[in-house]
């Protein structure tokens, strides 16, 4: 076993290519048994084994610093790096993160879990390498869908600009987490595929070598033949075009090809592009034959069936029966087909459209549609939607165009951690003028809010959580949602708790508990962050009623904000307490671990409350029903 006795990339550089070989067949084992028992990102590793053992044989990390893009593939790399041990705790509270992680390991260069900030990043290092007068060497690997973000293309003009040493390895699967898309898809695709650019590769070199350069007029067009054949023939014409030195394509699973192609890239000066050919799911027949399904896989703690559709799910369903009624209705998704929009573009093909890891394009698409007629929904998950956040502003808000934007995973994600958390939407929307933020309590109202989102003549938010329902029925008719209006669930006199979303069955919980100590809690599902419902919250502040908030956002700037920021205004006396998601980033767990570590319980609503409720009265809190006893 090669693997028992790898620690450090010093241990790897000692071993022959078969060994080498031996050693990935062991860690491809070691991925499947770990991931299938932790869960994670499956496929992706699962196709960098090879590429990643030859990047730590050739280059001597840490001192040479690899950048991965979106991380959710550096699981090999982490193995490497003295992390094996960890494994059993992969994305599990106080565990091994899922991604590259700064504070975790002196080989993890950069912090990650979205696309496309490997060229960035590296090139950054590279322009401060050289300032220091260092010679060590930068590498930022990017997968083909991670290449299709605008903020990689952004890098690459750039570098081959400063022509700074950089190493950009494209690993190129043909997948992002759907099978990617796009006319730079096609154009790896033709480089991959097309035998004769390789075969002609170095014979066309030879020969353009040989090709005279004297007196003017045949110069010229001798210079000219030569970008006519160059274009015509050499592979990798465009990152060429841009300053690079393109390499590859090289079969990303043949050890010993990508260690020679590796040791060629290392002694070149300036911008290096190596094209990478591998599989994602290698090695494991039902990821290689689906590597959509197997991209992120649960693990083998058996999860309660559910008794309800998921948010998603419920999502997805009811686009395809709006979007049968109107016809002006388009779906648009930044590469994440899987945000509930599987069954619409089986559906209606020509009206989904996946743009690619490109929400700043897809936000401004939809103002594009929306301005022709159209009436398009953008499907995103709420961390992701941070990249576009000044196309809302300038694009859509301020021309108020009605576009919807679904937002999936709003709230704590869970494994993903930080970087994924839904934590910020609500609050960055909410600074927007223009803006409608809504969000259910149940998937059942999940539908009527999408229903009610089409209606609007405005920009639009729906925000819904990673989770299941709560198996209300869902054959009912829609119904239009009034704008700014909450609902009460429960009439009270103490208290008052106004709850958004999932936490609206967290506070009603509460309020059983808090009766149970002879507290009448008035329950509210506050449905809108935007516009918030200022007569029910003044109507609270007359009856002299403590108000808990209940939101699974960051406080500062959520719905807390909005109510203390309403009653200052309007110079209302009020005891508000706003629990949420505090000012720090919240790690990856469970989700139930994460929220108890963050207060969103019943229990810690009802210890709230009834603090509040002493507060008020200006004594401890004597349990009405019990205190005769
Ligand atoms: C900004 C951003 N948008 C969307 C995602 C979700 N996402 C994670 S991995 C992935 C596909 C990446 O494809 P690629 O870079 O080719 O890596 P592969 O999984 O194929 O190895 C997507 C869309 C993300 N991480 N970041
Ligand atoms: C790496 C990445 O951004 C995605 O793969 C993400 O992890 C998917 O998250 P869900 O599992 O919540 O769909
Ligand atoms: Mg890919």
């Amino acid at each position: 076993m090669f693997l028992e006795r790898v620690n450090d990339p010093a241990d790897i550089k000692r071993l022959t290519i078969p060994e080498l070989e031996t050693l990935s067949i062991e860690i491809r084992d070691f991925l499947v048994q770990s991931i299938t028992s932790t869960g994670g990102h499956f496929g992706a590793n699962l196709g960098v084994v090879e590429l990643t053992v030859a990047l730590h044989y050739v280059f001597n990390s840490p001192v040479d610093r690899i950048v991965w893009d979106v991380g959710h593939q550096a699981y090999v790399h982490k193995i490497l790096t003295g992390r094996k041990q960890d494994f059993p705790t992969l994305r599990q509270f106080h565990g091994l993160a899922g991604f590259p992680k700064r504070s975790e390991s002196p080989h993890d260069f950069f912090g990650v879990g979205h696309a496309s900030t490997s060229i960035s990043a590296a090139l950054g290092m590279a322009i401060a390498r050289d300032l220091h007068k260092e010679n060590h060497h930068v590498l930022a690997v990017i997968g083909d869908g991670a290449m299709t973000g605008g903020i990689a293309f952004e890098a690459l003009n750039h570098a081959g600009h400063l022509k700074k040493r950089l190493l950009v390895v494209l690993n190129d699967n043909e997948m992002s987490i759907s099978p990617n898309v796009g006319a730079i898809s096609h154009y790896l695709t033709r480089l991959r595929t097309d035998p004769y650019y390789g075969k002609i590769k170095g014979e066309l070199e030879t020969l353009l070598k040989r090709i005279p350069a004297f007196g003017s007029r045949i110069a010229n067009t001798a210079e000219r033949f030569k970008d006519t054949l160059k274009y015509a023939m050499v592979p990798g014409m465009l990152f060429e075009e841009m300053g690079f030195s393109y390499f590859g394509p090289v079969p990303g699973h043949d050890i010993a090809q990508v260690i020679h192609l590796l040791r060629q890239a290392k002694e070149m000066d300036g911008p290096v592009i190596l094209h990478v050919i591998t599989q994602k799911g290698k090695g494991y027949p039902s990821a290689e034959a689906a590597p959509d399904k197997l991209h992120s896989i649960g693990g083998a703690v058996v999860k309660p069936k559910a008794t309800a559709p998921s948010y998603t799910g419920v999502f997805g369903k009811t686009l395809v029966d709006l979007a049968k009624k109107d016809k002006r209705i388009v779906a648009v998704t930044a590469a994440m087909l899987n945000s509930g929009l599987n069954e619409f573009a089986l559906e209606f093909p020509d009206r989904c459209f996946d743009v690619g890891i490109a929400e700043q394009h897809a936000a401004t698409l939809c103002a594009g549609l929306s301005t022709a007629g159209m009436r398009p929904i953008f499907s995103v998950y709420s961390t992701f939607l941070q990249r576009a956040y000044d196309q809302v502003i300038h694009d859509i808000c301020i021309q108020q165009l009605p576009v919807v934007i679904a937002i999936d995973r709003a709230g704590l994600v869970g494994p993903d951690g930080e970087t994924h958390q839904g934590a910020f939407d609500a609050a960055f929307l909410r600074a927007i003028p223009n803006m409608t933020i809504m969000m259910p309590k149940d998937e059942g109202e999940l539908r009527h809010m999408l229903y009610t989102a089409f209606t609007l003549s405005g920009p639009v938010a729906v925000r819904f959580a990673r989770e299941d329902g709560i198996g209300v029925a869902l054959d009912v008719p829609y119904e239009e949602i009034p704008v700014g209006k909450s609902e009460v669930i429960r009439e009270g006199r103490d208290v008052a708790l106004l709850a958004l979303g999932p936490m609206v069955a967290v506070a009603e919980n509460a309020s059983l508990m808090l009766a149970e100590r002879g507290i009448s809690a008035q329950v509210v599902n506050m449905r809108f962050v935007k516009p918030i419902d200022e007569e029910a919250l003044r109507n609270l502040a007359l009856k002299n009623m403590p108000i808990v908030t209940i939101e699974e956002g960051t406080i500062k700037g959520g719905l807390g904000s909005a109510v203390l920021e309403y009653f200052a205004l309007q110079k209302l006396q009020c005891s508000v307490y706003p629990i949420g998601l505090p000012d720090h980033f919240i790690e990856h767990g469970s989700r139930p671990e994460l929220l108890h570590q963050v207060g969103l319980t019943s229990e810690h609503i009802a210890e709230v409350a009834i603090t509040l409720v002493e507060n008020q009265h200006g004594q401890k809190w004597v349990n009405r029903k019990t205190a005769g006893r």
